[in-house]
């Protein structure tokens, strides 16, 4: 049983590479509830006001969903419970949440991680965190579009961006859960360059042959092959 875990700021390319990767490793993807997330458009509307419902959001819809992926056998996940914690304090260092709400919080995420000791394993088995700088997480919110994280909508989202960056920075350093992993998401296109793709997708496979996480005679079958095809 192998979970493999996405990480990286907004636009870093985790639900893009969570598809491919399970295609290609032929598991289960899990994705965050982003656009079935009615707190999500409020919170960039109002984030003062709905800081803390959103994470309580998150918290309660990540919790289920990697419940199932740790009871699964093999799967991928789109963001890890940990960079929960990193969203909620970014945003409470820039006066986003008060005290009480703070402990609230952590009390709250931290009986919920124990509550995972009962499961068949607590933490992924490896950890692929994407690092862009903050030109390429721009142009890839942009390329996505979703209205509300655009800097047209709110210029202080710059600000917001470049926080999350140094914050991320910080938190990959001092992740230690499980084994880890970065890929440089300025370098490679997995999107348009099938090069690029099969560069990517032939790093996180050694990484797993070196741990002994990949089925001894796993190579790319034509399967595989397919299903990392761009366009398909
Ligand atoms: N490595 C990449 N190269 C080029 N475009 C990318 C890359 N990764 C993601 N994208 C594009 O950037 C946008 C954001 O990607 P997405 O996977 O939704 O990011 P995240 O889940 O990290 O927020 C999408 O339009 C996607 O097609
Ligand atoms: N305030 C928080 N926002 C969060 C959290 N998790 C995700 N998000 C936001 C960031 C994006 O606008 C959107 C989807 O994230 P992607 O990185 O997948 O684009 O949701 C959180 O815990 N707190």
């Amino acid at each position: 049983m192998t979970v493999i875990v996405l990480s990286g700021p907004v636009g870093a390319g985790k639900s893009s590479l969570t598809s491919i990767l399970s295609k290609y490793l032929g598991t289960k993807p899990f994705y965050e509830s982003v656009d079935d997330n009615p707190v999500l458009p409020l919170f960039y509307k109002d984030p003062q006001k709905y800081t803390y419902l959103l994470q309580l959001f998150f918290l309660n819809t990540r919790f289920h969903s990697i419940k199932k992926a740790l009871s699964d056998d093999n799967n991928v996940l789109d963001r890890s419970i940990y960079e929960d914690s990193l969203f909620f304090h970014m945003n409470a260092d820039i006066g986003r949440a008060n005290k009480l709400e703070i402990q609230t919080y952590d009390e709250l995420l931290d009986s919920m991680m124990k509550e995972l000791d009962r499961m068949p394993k607590k933490h992924p088995d490896l950890l692929v965190h994407i690092h862009v700088s903050y030109e390429t997480m721009i142009n890839r919110i942009q390329k996505r579009g979703r209205s509300y994280e655009q800097l047209t909508f709110d210029p202080g989202l710059e600000d917001y961006y470049k926080r999350m960056l140094r914050y991320y920075h910080q938190w990959y350093e001092d992740y230690d859960y499980s084994p880890k992993m970065v890929l440089d998401g300025d370098k490679y296109d997995f999107m348009a360059s099938q090069s690029d793709r099969e560069e990517v997708l032939a790093e996180i496979t050694a990484k797993l042959k070196q741990m002994g996480k990949l089925p001894k005679n796993w190579q790319a079958g034509e399967i595989a092959r397919k299903a990392i095809e761009i366009g398909q």
